[in-house]
């Protein structure tokens, strides 16, 4: 078995050898090989997603990320910034369907910017649908309008686009991962404006009839982002598209506590899987040695569970994060008074801590 790791930029070459460290201290049967990925690997190769991380990424059996991006790239030409990387990944691997769980650790209650009553037992899984949509449909681009409000001016212009199969096979994963839970779906659109989404809600409901034991609501997306901060807890799987799922995901973060929180895996048609944190290279906080390693790492844990077949190490690293968490350790986005304040490196450090112990007690 093969991981390729590719930490990226800012704090991703921060939060991945946290994650790193801990996958070493499992002592499984697995190589893992690095290569540059977006800003970082346009400087040593001039493109984001250099061939040779791609080939390496294709050949492995999962893929750990950690971030790309820095406002330095925003200039460059759109095919040279490094969050093509990223997307380049999505696409050329197939990775269409994208798991995001929000789950409100019980010692994280307080650190949520909402009432702790509001995410006590949280447990969310936002289904997002990764290679189609508006970020990848065709023709896009900049030109001079040639009709609308202000013809002859500048305008740019995208297109939102979703075929059957691609609405058909995110709706049997959210159905099937339903079926694990609680047997809930509700599918977020925009069915009462876009075309898009009109066939996105027939799909869903289509399919839905193929799976007479779970329940099936339908939300638009306006009314989702504002019940999530409302009532949480009455969603159980989130079925959504690229976009819509871009941005209810950050919004289910902060129910977590911190977007420094939330794990992510994307999978193909095969066993084959990216995984990593929700969030982006923090560029503001990069080189300080504070951020939070703990999405990166429970996306580790998804990583053994989906990809690698093991899920017993998985287990071990979401308990041991739990064990943590339970001894007051906060990186700075989660501290709260009567915690104890700790850096990427030392939460690490414990995380890996809390694995050691738990296997000398067998
Ligand atoms: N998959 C990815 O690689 C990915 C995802 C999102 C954003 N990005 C890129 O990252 C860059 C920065 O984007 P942004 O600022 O909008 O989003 P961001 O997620 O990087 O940061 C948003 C805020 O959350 C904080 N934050 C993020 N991760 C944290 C962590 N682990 N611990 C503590 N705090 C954390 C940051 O300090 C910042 O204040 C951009 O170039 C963007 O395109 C990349
Ligand atoms: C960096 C960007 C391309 C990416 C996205 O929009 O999908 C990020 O925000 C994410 O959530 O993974
Ligand atoms: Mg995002």
């Amino acid at each position: 078995m093969k991981i390729a790791v590719l930490p990226g930029d800012g704090i991703g070459t921060e939060i991945v050898a946290e994650a790193v460290k801990v996958l070493k201290v499992l002592d499984l049967k697995f190589e893992m090989e690095t290569a540059p990925v977006g800003g970082a690997a346009y400087e040593a190769h001039g493109h984001p997603l250099p061939e040779s991380t791609l080939k390496l990424a294709k050949a492995a059996d999962a893929i750990l990320f950690g971030a790309v991006g820095d406002w330095k790239y925003d200039k460059l030409e759109r095919a040279l910034r490094p969050e093509q990387a990223i997307l380049g990944l999505r696409k050329h691997l197939g990775l269409f369907a994208n798991f995001r769980p929000a789950i409100c650790y019980e010692q994280l209650t307080h650190a949520s910017s909402l009432k702790p009553e509001l995410v006590a037992g949280l447990d969310i899984l936002i289904i997002r649908e990764l290679t189609g949509d508006i970020y990848f449909g065709q023709p896009r681009g900049r030109r001079t309008a040639p009709d609308g409000h202000f013809p002859g001016t500048e305008e740019a212009f995208d297109t939102m686009r979703y075929t059957r199969p691609e609405i058909e096979r995110i709706a049997h994963v959210a159905f099937q991962a339903a079926r694990k839970r609680s047997k809930r779906v509700t599918s977020v659109d925009k069915a009462n404006v876009l075309e898009t989404f009109q066939l996105w809600k027939d799909v869903v409901t289509e399919i839905g009839r193929q799976y007479p034991d779970v329940a099936l609501d339908h939300m638009y997306v306006d009314n989702a982002a504002m019940q999530l901060v409302k009532a949480p807890k009455k969603f159980d799987v989130v079925v959504t598209g690229n976009m819509f799922g871009d941005i209810l995901s950050d919004e289910a973060a902060m129910l977590t506590g911190s977007i420094g929180m939330l794990p992510s895996a994307s999978l193909n048609a095969g066993n084959q899987g990216l995984y990593e944190p929700s969030h982006g290279s923090a560029p503001d906080i990069a080189g300080k040695g504070i951020a939070n390693p703990l999405a990166t790492i429970l996306s580790a844990a998804m990583m053994l569970r989906f990809s690698l077949n093991q899920p017993e190490a998985a287990d071990r690293i979401e308990s041991a994060v739990k064990h943590v968490l339970a001894s007051g350790l906060r990186t700075a986005d989660i501290h709260s008074d009567g915690t104890t304040r700790v850096g990427t490196r030392e939460m690490g450090d414990a995380v890996v801590a809390a694995i050691t112990k738990k296997t000398t007690k067998g």
